[in-house]
């Protein structure tokens, strides 16, 4: 597999008048190229960050982050340009953002065919291709305000698409939906990675998309934490069974960050217990003394 994302060791400071964000702090990710990735963290986490960064709307204070061969730090201005309009297509929450008013469905999908000088009768067949894989014909000729929110979202996602990315991000797009126009986006979504082999990466709040997606990290204090992998398999006895199973990121020094809910059902704090067996590790709470419990009974 070819790697199509790669962030190693990326940290992302904003410095404002007194004060620094560390927004990323060392966040490590790779994804395949003809993945299907969901991004998921609380709010603040660095999501968004990420986003910019693998937009080349922000540039890392350090790190590496390298998009279909493309290294993101030492990126010229205008290479940052050229990068922006052919090799990534971007599609945002809020539909203003995606979509011209004025214009119908199918002048947005050419619009970008336009900037980037395609004659008219290729830019034609390219929408009508786009038009026909995200099953758009009822709706092509009518305008944004004319369109339900998952009809827009569709029509933005064949507008990024239109100068053929290599790789899609995708920011919240099924956050102003409804669940029946989510669900068409998010099969919008799965169809173009399928039919197109485009490698998407989704930043999602939304549970259903990430689990409808194989695979899930998620972003903690601006650094990867967990993974979700789900497959599915045929059992014996030909039925479908769906399989999903969590990973922890360990870095390059052994750390790694355990689940929350882990660390809160056992009580970890502090100083934990680690033992090594046969072909695992375990992790334990430290026993007790009588001087923390007096300690907490007195808080
Ligand atoms: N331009 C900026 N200047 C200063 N601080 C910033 C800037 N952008 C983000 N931050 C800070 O960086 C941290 C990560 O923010 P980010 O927006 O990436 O998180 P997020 O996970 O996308 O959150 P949300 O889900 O709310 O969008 C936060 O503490 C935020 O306040």
């Amino acid at each position: 597999m070819t790697l199509q994302i790669e962030c190693a060791d990326l940290v992302k400071i904003f410095s404002t008048d007194e004060v620094e964000v560390q927004a990323l702090q060392g966040l490590t990710l790779e994804v395949d190229q003809g993945e299907l990735i969901a991004i998921v963290g609380a709010s603040g986490s660095g999501k968004s960050t990420l986003l910019a960064i693998l937009t080349g709307l922000e540039v890392p204070t350090a790190g590496r982050a390298i998009v279909a061969g493309h290294d993101l730090l030492t990126m010229t201005s205008a290479q940052r340009t050229q990068y922006r309009r052919h090799t990534v297509g971007f599609v945002w929450q809020q539909t203003s953002r995606n979509l011209l008013p004025y214009y119908t469905a199918r002048q947005n999908i050419a619009m970008p065919l336009a900037i980037a000088g395609m004659p008219r009768a290729q830019r034609a067949n390219r929408t009508e291709q786009l038009v026909e894989l995200l099953g758009m014909g009822e709706f092509a000729g009518r305008r944004p305000a004319q369109l339900s929110g998952g009809q827009q979202q569709r029509v933005s996602i064949a507008v990024a698409l239109a100068n053929e990315p290599e790789v899609l991000f995708a920011d919240e797009p099924t956050g102003e939906l409804d669940d029946i126009n989510s669900q068409l986006v998010l099969d919008a979504l799965a169809a173009v990675n399928r039919e197109l082999g485009v490698t998407i990466l989704i930043v999602t709040h939304d549970e259903d998309v990430s689990a409808k997606v194989r695979r899930t990290v998620q972003i903690r204090d601006g650094r990867l934490s967990t993974e979700v992998h789900r497959s599915t398999e045929t059992d014996e006895f030909g039925e479908q069974q769906h399989r999903s199973q969590e990973f922890v990121v360990l870095d390059r020094v052994g750390r790694l960050q355990l689940p929350q809910e882990y660390v809160r059902s056992l009580g970890l704090d502090g100083l934990v217990r680690v033992e090594l067996a046969d072909d695992h590790a375990q992790v334990h709470p430290t026993e007790r003394t009588a001087a923390t419990e007096a300690k907490d009974d007195q808080r």
